[in-house]
């Protein structure tokens, strides 16, 4: 049995002007930085070895913030393999010291839906000018791509591909993964674990730096408990195997 975790970016500064952001590489607020943080606390006890984010800086802030306040405080580091030089001038030569790392492994096909020619534009003035159904069509559809941007199908074209390709290995051989990314990307992702349909995706809203918890057993996805309680221990069912890792942290402590 493997754990994934799934996250949404904390707040962005385009959140809070309520603009179309899609693409646009904008940072968290401090608002976001918070509930990044506060993330953190409630996955602080879960294993994590190897951690995807998008190629945006909201979902790689949101999940080195989260991983500060991890209890088994292994390193979170970015992994350049964009060119050779990137590869060999970040190269760690230790083995010690790789074990105590995370590998963070960035990809573009994490990135948020295109959003178009809506990206930078307010949503509110956008319902305003193009009718309230129009705009929820283009923001919660399936298949209807905003003007020259990406549908959610679009989206999952790339973005479940890549959760296939590069994402289910590492859970298959056992290891515990960590995925920050978008509200869309995000979406695409969990219709597919979820086996949503493109009706009930519609109503599937995910809310800022709210981690969701995943087991991924004998190749199926079973989500634990709910994402939304107030306190750590609340909000996720404890695997037995769950339980004896939080038992070691806490040993470790002693
Ligand atoms: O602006 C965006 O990129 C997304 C996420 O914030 O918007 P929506 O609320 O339509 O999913």
């Amino acid at each position: 049995e493997s754990s994934l975790i799934l996250i949404r970016h904390g707040e962005s500064m385009w959140n809070e002007k309520n603009l179309f952001t899609g693409c646009v590489d904008v940072p968290l607020t401090p608002k976001g930085v918070d509930e990044a943080i506060e993330a953190g606390k409630r996955i602080c006890n879960i294993p994590i070895d190897v951690i995807f984010t998008s190629a945006m800086i909201r979902s790689q802030m949101t999940a080195m913030l989260a991983m500060m306040q991890h209890r088994r405080k292994k390193v979170p580091i970015i992994t350049h393999k964009e060119s050779e030089q990137a590869q060999s001038w970040s190269k760690i030569y230790s083995e010690d010291t790789k074990e105590q790392s995370i590998p963070v492994i960035t990809a573009w096909q994490l990135n948020e839906r295109m959003y178009g020619e809506l990206q930078g534009l307010n949503k509110q003035e956008t319902a305003d000018r193009f009718g309230k159904e129009q705009v929820h069509e283009w923001r919660r559809s399936y298949d209807t791509p905003p003007p020259n941007g990406e549908s959610l199908e679009m989206c999952a074209d790339r973005a479940v591909s890549y959760f296939k390709d590069q994402v289910v290995p590492h859970l298959t051989a056992g290891k515990h993964v960590m995925v920050a990314a978008h509200a869309n990307s995000l979406r695409s992702i969990i219709m597919h674990l979820d086996k949503l349909t493109s009706q009930e995706v519609i109503s599937l809203e995910l809310s800022t730096g709210i981690p969701m918890l995943y087991i991924f057993k004998e190749g199926e996805f079973i989500r634990r408990g709910s994402p939304v309680g107030p306190s750590e221990a609340s909000v996720y069912a404890y695997t037995r195997n769950l339980a004896t890792y939080r038992d070691t942290l806490d040993s470790m402590v002693q």
